[in-house]
């Protein structure tokens, strides 16, 4: 029955991961694109000169904006200092150069982005640079080239490279025909901003160089991620950072988005923890590329409620900016992680009590809690 054999072959290299050793190369060759990008006939993704014992070297594109710098500090507590390289288009702060290597990446130029992976002999990648969900809508041409085509380098030259990568993917990857309450890992996705459309690529690019080539792509959809010492780069969930900054600073706080609007939520630290451990998990445990991961899902008014019990003076007014409101309005509003829980041990540490204590600690109103307490 030779048809019966070929279809078998077929739908192994198609349904299989690179793991089940079936896939043996049903095409050819391994071509990328022109030169030069060609991927040799003969190159084998997981034979670089790093075993999984060896130390990693590790590169943060992006890594100036909300989450990368915690990332790299995060990372160089595991790897060590000089084995961390924090990389993006802008010029760091004093105390962000002068805590470990940082160099300038442009996620566009492919030469450069190859040329630091090698010289740099980088064995694990950390995709950050974006341009996020609003400031994505103000400025589609740069973020389809940034989010899309820079995707498309890091994909290409981790995969010549045989790199582990990690790329973020964000509830704002589904839609309004999502389901919303809870969003499941695979669902409908038909988001309607750029920034969606590109995790949406960015998730099945990876996937597809997972199955045809055997990278080792790894993926969370990050719910809005809530830091201390760091400023949102212009996405929708951004309030529930900046109602910290101006409880603190001036005891007024103006949200930009209406106060029954529930978002998945999750303070740095557990994200961060989240991101190490998915790249850690023994690829076995891996039952997907792509995981969910959530730990809390509170409105404004709800968020309000939690920062007046330290801050009572707080007055917190709405006014709704309608491009953020409709982006938030198409999302999910609690995200289902129960699968990144069952395959590789994910669990939160912060819910909201927790979280804003700590926001709040972290912008020195110690005080402001001892009262309130
Ligand atoms: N912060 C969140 O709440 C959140 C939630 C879900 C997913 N994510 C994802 O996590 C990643 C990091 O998010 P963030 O909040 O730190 O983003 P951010 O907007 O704060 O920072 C993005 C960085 O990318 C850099 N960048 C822009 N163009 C570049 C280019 N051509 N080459 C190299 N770097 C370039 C910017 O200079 C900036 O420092 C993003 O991929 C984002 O989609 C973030
Ligand atoms: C949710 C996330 O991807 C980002 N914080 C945004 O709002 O755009």
């Amino acid at each position: 029955m030779p048809v019966v054999r070929v279809l078998r072959r077929v739908a192994c290299w198609m349904l299989q991961s690179p793991a089940c050793g079936c896939r043996a190369p049903v095409l050819p060759s391994r071509f990328l694109g022109t030169s030069p990008r060609q991927i040799p006939m003969d190159a084998n993704f997981h034979s670089t000169s790093f075993s999984e014992a060896d130390q990693q070297r590790v590169l943060i594109t992006g890594g100036l904006g909300q989450l990368g710098v915690g990332l790299a500090s995060f990372l160089r507590k595991r790897f060590g200092k000089d084995n961390v390289i924090l990389s993006d288009i802008r010029k760091p702060p004093e105390h962000v150069f002068l805590s470990g290597p940082f160099i300038y990446s442009d996620i566009l130029d492919y030469k450069n982005l190859r040329e630091i992976v090698v010289n740099n002999r980088i064995t694990w990648l950390f995709h950050y640079s974006a341009l996020l969900s609003a400031v994505g809508e103000a400025n589609v041409s740069l973020a389809r080239a940034v989010n899309i085509t820079g995707l498309h380098n890091v994909l290409d030259v981790a995969a010549e490279h045989g790199l582990r990568l990690f790329v973020p993917s964000t509830i704002g990857a589904f839609g309004p025909t999502s389901p919303r309450n809870p969003t499941p890992d695979l669902c409908i996705q038909r988001p309607r901003t750029i920034y969606g459309v590109s995790k949406v690529h960015a998730e099945l690019m990876g996937e597809y160089y997972y199955y045809r080539y055997g990278l080792d792509f790894r993926c969370l959809r990050y719910p809005g991620i809530i830091s201390a010492d760091s400023q949102p780069g212009g996405g929708t969930t951004d309030y529930a950072v900046q109602i910290f900054h101006e409880a603190v600073k001036n005891g007024r706080f103006e949200c930009n988005l209406k106060p029954d609007t529930r978002l998945p939520m999750m303070y740095i630290d557990d994200c961060l923890r989240a991101t190490l451990e998915v790249m850690e998990a023994p690829a076995e445990s891996l039952s997907m590329r792509t995981y969910n991961i959530s730990a809390m899902s509170f409105t404004p008014e709800e968020l309000a409620q939690e920062v007046l019990k330290h801050v009572p003076e707080l007055q917190v007014t709405y006014n709704v900016d309608p491009v953020r409101q409709a982006i938030a309005d198409s999302w999910p509003m609690n995200f289902d992680d129960s699968n990144a829980r069952k395959d590789w041990g994910w669990k939160h540490d912060f819910d909201l009590p927790e979280l804003v204590t700590t926001m709040l600690n972290f912008h020195g109103s110690e005080s402001r809690v001892a009262q309130a307490n």
